[in-house]
């Protein structure tokens, strides 16, 4: 049994976390540059956590210069076995409402200008990314959703865009009426495959703030009405993720689906052929493989 130590990235409107015990921002390095931030550690009932803001405190990362690598390369190597982004979202669905929470288990992913691996030249891996979430995580944060008395969806597809720009109505409702998808926002992706990459569980919460630009009542997206709704939403997201050490508990089994064990056959480069300084750089992610197989 190894020891459970939540991660949380915050998204917009959240840059911090409260009730924490022993509460530090701390510098963590990562061979794959700067985190977004410092990471703010400390215990809750009895289980550590830390907390990263996604846009850096200040909101001065852009959803496509957020240094995705560092931030899951950072909080695996502080410790961290599970990851919960939160993130607010426009809403493809009427009964998915401003102001409630979704429980994301499937991405579409239309970013196109960042990294999105942690492997590549020098060391070659594919993981699965089937099923980009974990339930068992997942699970965790819809039951503090609705004890934080929550409006919560369990489940739905999050289509990642690029951005910064917002959606035009043509692709609005391309990604609504032909896609399938519930919901829209610009960071997940590749957070969620890093994290994969990294053997962390990782569920996300998007908070609506908006229905994008295709619903005929509300009309287009405007920052300032999401800036508004964030500000409500942001104190129920820091309500659910004070229930969450409760929920998961300090120690923790292994996951049931996988996910901190998604690089064992994923890995094709044969030991001889590795770079050396790749190897280096992959120590906090795939540092578990790595020895086992060299
Ligand atoms: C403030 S509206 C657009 C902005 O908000 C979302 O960020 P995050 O996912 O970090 O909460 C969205 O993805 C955009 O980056
Ligand atoms: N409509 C929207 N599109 C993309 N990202 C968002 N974040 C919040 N609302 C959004």
């Amino acid at each position: 049994m190894t020891k459970t130590m939540i991660g949380v990235i915050g998204g917009s409107g959240i840059y911090d976390i409260d009730g924490l015990q022993d509460a530090t921002w701390q510098s963590v390095e990562s061979p794959w540059g700067a985190p977004s931030d410092q990471i703010l550690t400390g215990t809750l009932d009895g289980v550590p956590m830390a907390f990263l803001p996604r846009h850096g405190r200040g909101h001065v990362h852009s959803p496509t210069t957020v240094p995705y690598r560092a931030n899951i390369d950072a909080l695996k190597r502080l410790g961290v076995t599970d990851v919960i982004s939160v993130s607010a979202c426009g809403s493809f669905r009427e009964e998915y409402a401003p102001g409630h929470f979704v429980v994301v288990d499937q991405f579409i992913d239309r970013t196109f200008a960042r990294e999105k691996s942690f492997f590549g030249s020098g060391c070659v891996a594919h993981v699965s990314v089937a099923h980009p979430t974990c339930p068992r995580l997942g699970d965790a944060c819809y039951a503090a959703g609705q004890a934080a008395g929550i409006t919560i969806h369990k489940g739905g597809t999050y289509l990642a865009m690029e951005g910064p720009q917002f959606s035009t109505l043509a692709e609005s409702k391309m990604y609504r009426e032909q896609w399938g998808a519930d919901v829209i926002g610009m960071t997940n992706m590749p957070e969620a495959k890093l994290a994969r990459e990294a053997e962390l569980c990782y569920a996300s919460i998007a908070m609506v703030t908006d229905y994008d630009s295709w619903h005929p009542d509300h009309g287009e997206v405007d920052v300032t009405e999401i800036i508004k709704t964030l500000m409500g939403n942001a104190d129920k997201g820091r309500a659910l993720v004070r229930g969450l050490p409760a929920l998961l508990g300090a120690d923790r089994a292994p996951c049931p689906h996988g996910c901190d064990r998604a690089l064992e056959f994923a890995i094709l480069t044969a030991p001889e052929a590795r770079d050396p300084a790749l190897m280096q750089k992959l120590d906090a992610v795939a540092g578990r493989m790595l020895t086992a197989s060299s």
